[in-house]
């Protein structure tokens, strides 16, 4: 089966900075896998050479068997949230749509047609009530779930989830994990999803790929989220709590991470 996502001998450099290198990775179609690790370890960054933003040092990078590029239509992007103005001039329902046809390239689709493919995404991600409403309007949990609506109204093989969860609280941020995860199910997309927490895609996560200090592992939750294994990818003890269902990741700082990240903020 082709992978939605294949990195091959991958390194990613700005300019005389190595943020990682060597990485293996085939993302499987329908495979959720969460992406963590330290501020600067180069999380977004992946997102972006996926997405053909951010070309490869060495190495290969393709998306559903063909290399990388700017507006591919096949992934569906949320980027890292912003809150929108509150005189956004659009409707959550016109915000969704252009996940569909907010592209510049290709056809668009009969306007009954995509309203119709928007009113049943606005329905899986429960916005159906405030789908009129003006977008800057909405709380940014209410926000958040219709970036994730854009992202897979145009059924794409691969959604890239940029901290899809920064600054929602703890409800929020179950509904919108499970959105993404009822979505691949419901039409096998991949789904890469950087989060600095892992616990509200602990029940979704096929696998972890942990980023810190250039170096990486990735591997089942059970496999990357214990003190042994990030203790020796941090190369500095690093403790893996176990309390009420929920992991918590305490110490942790690589020579060669962000001078500003010490710590994980799940352990704070
Ligand atoms: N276009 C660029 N040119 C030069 N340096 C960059 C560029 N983009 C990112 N960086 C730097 O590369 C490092 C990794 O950035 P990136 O945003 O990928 O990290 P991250 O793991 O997503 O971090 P965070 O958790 O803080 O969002 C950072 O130190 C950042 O300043």
């Amino acid at each position: 089966m082709t992978p939605a996502l294949r990195l091959a001998g991958a390194s990613l450099a700005y300019g005389e900075r190595r943020l990682w290198s060597g990485l293996d990775l085939d993302v499987a179609p329908g495979e959720f896998i969460a992406v963590l690790g330290a501020n600067g370890a180069g999380k977004s960054s992946l997102l972006k050479v996926a997405l053909g933003q951010q070309p490869l040092e060495r190495g290969s990078v393709e998306v559903a068997g063909r290399p990388a590029r700017r507006g591919d239509r096949r992934i569906g992007y949320v980027p890292q949230q912003k809150g929108l103005d509150r005189d956004t001039p659009l409707r959550a329902r016109d915000l969704v749509r252009l996940g569909l046809d907010g592209h510049r390239w290709g056809p668009l689709l009969p306007s009954r047609a995509a309203r119709a493919r928007v009113d049943r995404v606005l329905a899986a991600v429960g916005a159906t009530d405030y789908a009129d409403a003006p977008v800057g309007r909405l709380s940014g949990g209410e926000q958040q779930r219709l970036r994730v609506a854009q992202s897979i109204v145009g059924d794409p093989a691969l959604v890239l989830a940029d901290e899809p969860l920064l600054s929602l609280d703890l409800h929020h941020a179950a509904a919108v994990s499970a959105l993404l995860h009822e979505s691949r199910l419901r039409t096998g997309a991949a789904v890469v999803f950087v989060t600095h927490d892992v616990n509200p895609v602990l029940p979704y996560a096929d696998r972890v790929l942990y980023l810190a200090g250039g170096r990486f592992r990735v591997g089942t939750p059970e496999a990357v989220m214990n003190s042994a294994t990030l203790t020796e990818l941090y190369g500095s003890p690093v403790e893996v709590l176990r309390s009420g269902g929920r992991l918590l990741v305490a110490g942790g700082a690589a020579p060669s991470d962000h001078p500003h990240a010490h710590d994980h903020e799940e352990a704070s």
